[in-house]
């Protein structure tokens, strides 16, 4: 098997841990000992809730947070420890967009300065020289190069979103962390954007780690999609498998609330997933959930919440075991003691193509 271009071993990341003997700190465990891999030219999505870890984990990936568990790698190499050159040369492979263009520049200078900053910084000649290097950055993006004497506020959120797509791209980068990237624009230029981000990652063979709320952005961008829940990684899949068949019972949550996405209903659990005990056919899932004690430690976070939880009377199993992501069917893997495979379903086409 080929090296993955990037891998996240086992990853941490607890928000004031350095501070935590100081009285009256507290901490954060934002992300909770997560693996994933990304393959060259691959786009990987991260989902989950408000609060699940997906900036956390991008943050670090991106080395704009040290990790207080767990490896990076890039490449097969630890890149934990780099200063210097080599951490500007991982930072040359490895670039962030972010979700807010209307602070990310600074007002009073023109594109052509901050689209030359990246090379000033990392000490760079532009290819073929500085001017047409940056009207050409300009054009990848689908601006003009005659743009480059403008101001920031002459330009649209969608604008200036395709210039920070820009900069990032400026110093040649293998894999770009983009942090909901479309979420701050309008529903037709966020069409516009992710298309921009499709055909880039055709042109260049860039690699994605793409994190958004937005399912069907995910889809119609990433081949692969990890599901957050309060940290940890519950379920990882082909975006097919996730989308027609999630095993999780809060993926299933998930993409039931995207209307027309998902077919199952959010509490629906058949009979497959039940392989080990009969439900308690005398109280409902919603009442049952909301008078359930939140879990914390060492088992399943999600078992408070968790309609399979319910429907198999409550195993102590979800309280006391925190359950390992394990392989299952159709390239999925799932951290759930008792999500079960069923038959494939047929591949609907849910986006098409272009998103327009
Ligand atoms: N600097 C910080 N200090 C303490 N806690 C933090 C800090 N930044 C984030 N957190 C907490 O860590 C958890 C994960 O936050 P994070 O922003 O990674 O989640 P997210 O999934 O990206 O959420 P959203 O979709 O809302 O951006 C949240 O509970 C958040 O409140």
């Amino acid at each position: 098997m080929t090296e993955p271009l990037l891998s996240i071993e086992r990853v941490s990341h607890e928000f004031g841990a350095r501070r935590a003997l100081l009285p009256g700190r507290r901490t954060h465990l934002a992300v909770d000992d997560v693996s994933l891999s990304v393959a060259a030219g691959e786009s990987l999505a991260l989902v989950g809730e408000s609060g699940s870890g997906k900036t956390t984990l991008g943050r670090v990936v991106a080395k704009l947070l040290t990790p207080t568990g767990g490896t990076v790698r890039v490449d097969g190499r630890d890149v934990g420890g780099l200063s210097g050159r080599e951490l500007l040369a991982y930072r040359r492979t490895v670039q962030m967009i972010f979700q807010n263009t209307q602070h990310a520049f600074n007002p009073r200078r023109k594109i052509r300065d901050i689209l030359a900053d990246p090379y000033e910084i990392h000490g760079l000649p532009a290819p073929g020289g500085r001017d047409a290097a940056l009207g050409e950055l300009l054009e990848r993006v689908g601006l003009h190069a005659s743009m480059l004497d403008r101001y920031p506020h002459q330009f649209s959120g969608g604008q200036r979103q395709r210039i920070g797509i820009a900069r990032a791209l400026s110093l040649g980068p293998r894999l770009i962390v983009a942090d909901e990237p479309v979420s701050a624009l309008d529903v037709s230029v966020q069409a516009q954007v992710l298309n921009l981000f499709a055909r880039l990652r055709r042109e260049l063979g860039l690699s994605l780690l793409f994190i958004s709320h937005d399912l069907r952005a995910v889809y119609f961008l990433c081949e692969r999609i990890a599901v957050l829940y309060q940290g940890r990684l519950v379920e990882v899949a082909p975006r097919e498998r996730l989308l027609e068949h999630p095993l999780h019972p809060y993926s299933r949550r998930l993409i039931a609330a995207v209307p027309g996405l998902g077919e199952r209903d959010s509490a629906e659990v058949s009979a497959a997933d039940a392989p080990a005990a009969a439900p308690d056919a005398g109280e409902s899932t919603a009442a049952a959930v909301a008078g359930a004690e939140p879990v914390t430690g060492v088992g399943c976070h999600y078992a408070s919440r968790c309609p399979l939880h319910l429907q198999l009377g409550r195993p102590e199993r979800c309280l006391t075991e925190r359950p390992a992501l394990r392989a299952a069917a159709g390239g999925s893997a799932v951290a759930c003691h008792f999500a079960g495979d069923e038959p494939p379903a047929p591949v609907r086409s849910v986006v098409s193509e272009e998103v327009g």
